[in-house]
């Protein structure tokens, strides 16, 4: 029998709402990266997490390969066209960053460089991965803490050894330019942008989200990592993602979105004393 030539449809049919995706995350990328350019920090609010696929391609076009991602979230969204069982392209922005497995897909493919390399990513708060997302993280070698290291180590250790990787692997800054990227304790940083899930957060704390998982991250938790990471002046991005008011009931919602406002508030430094 004589074999289709695979098309356009047959390879990524699966996959939702690519055309409005792609508009949508090519804008936001142009914003994220006049932001990076300017110097300031690209607050990003969502939005389902495929804007990503906008966020870290804008502040990578600037920032390039010294530019680490600290991803916390539930799920891994690191599917790639092949793997999605969904279809939800909130299941595969890491994947299409990357160009993972297949993931350079039509119209992106117009506008965004899938450079990022997969060393400077690290995961925190994973608790649900789908089957091949797994194979791919060991596969890769990918940094990550999920829930098991949270309960383990605590999240002050698990914070530490995520930015420590960060810094201590990126390529090193041009010696011209080294002293600019040292800070107090004379290490040298790396600018980080940070992608918040608010699924990663118990459902208790954010319940109205797509795909809550029990067993997240406590409020103080989620706290403490936008404090932190404050506190390094290393970030130069920051997502929240996956606050969705149209789900659950008022109190839910209400709830949700106040936890992300706090989210804000506190990555720009409320809360701490210092
Ligand atoms: N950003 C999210 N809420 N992602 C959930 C992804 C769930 C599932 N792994 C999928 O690919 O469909």
């Amino acid at each position: 029998m004589k074999r289709m030539k695979p098309n356009y449809a047959d390879n990524y049919g699966i996959l939702k709402n690519v055309e409005y995706t792609s508009k949508v995350t090519h804008r936001i990328h142009k914003s994220v990266k006049k932001a990076c350019e300017e110097g300031k920090l690209a607050l990003t609010i969502g939005g389902d997490h495929s804007i990503a696929i906008g966020t870290v391609s804008g502040s990578l076009a600037v920032y390039k390969e010294r530019l680490g991602v600290i991803w916390v979230d539930a799920h891994g969204d690191i599917n790639t066209p092949e793997s999605t069982s969904s279809g939800n392209l909130h299941g595969c922005p890491v994947a299409f960053l990357s160009g993972l497995g297949g993931s350079k897909v039509p119209p992106f493919t117009n506008w965004l460089n899938p450079t990022f390399d997969l060393s400077r990513i690290v995961y925190i708060g994973l608790r649900d991965l789908d089957g091949p997302e797994k194979k791919i993280l060991r596969d890769n070698n990918i940094k990550a803490f999920s829930m098991h290291e949270v309960d383990r180590w605590g999240i002050g250790r698990v914070l530490d050894a995520a930015i420590e990787y960060l810094y201590a692997t990126a390529p090193p800054p041009p010696p011209s330019s080294e002293k600019q990227h040292q800070n107090d304790d004379g290490v040298v940083t790396c600018p980080i942008h940070l992608s918040f899930d608010v699924d990663a957060l118990d459902p208790s704390v954010a319940p109205a989200t797509g795909t809550p998982v029990r067993g997240g991250l406590s409020f103080r938790e989620g706290h403490y990592i936008m404090e932190t990471l404050h506190q390094t002046g290393s970030l130069v991005a920051v997502d929240i993602t996956e606050v969705n008011p149209a789900l659950g009931n008022h109190l839910e919602r209400e709830t949700t979105i106040s936890v992300g406002c706090s989210l804000v508030r506190s990555v720009l430094g409320e809360g701490l004393l210092y």
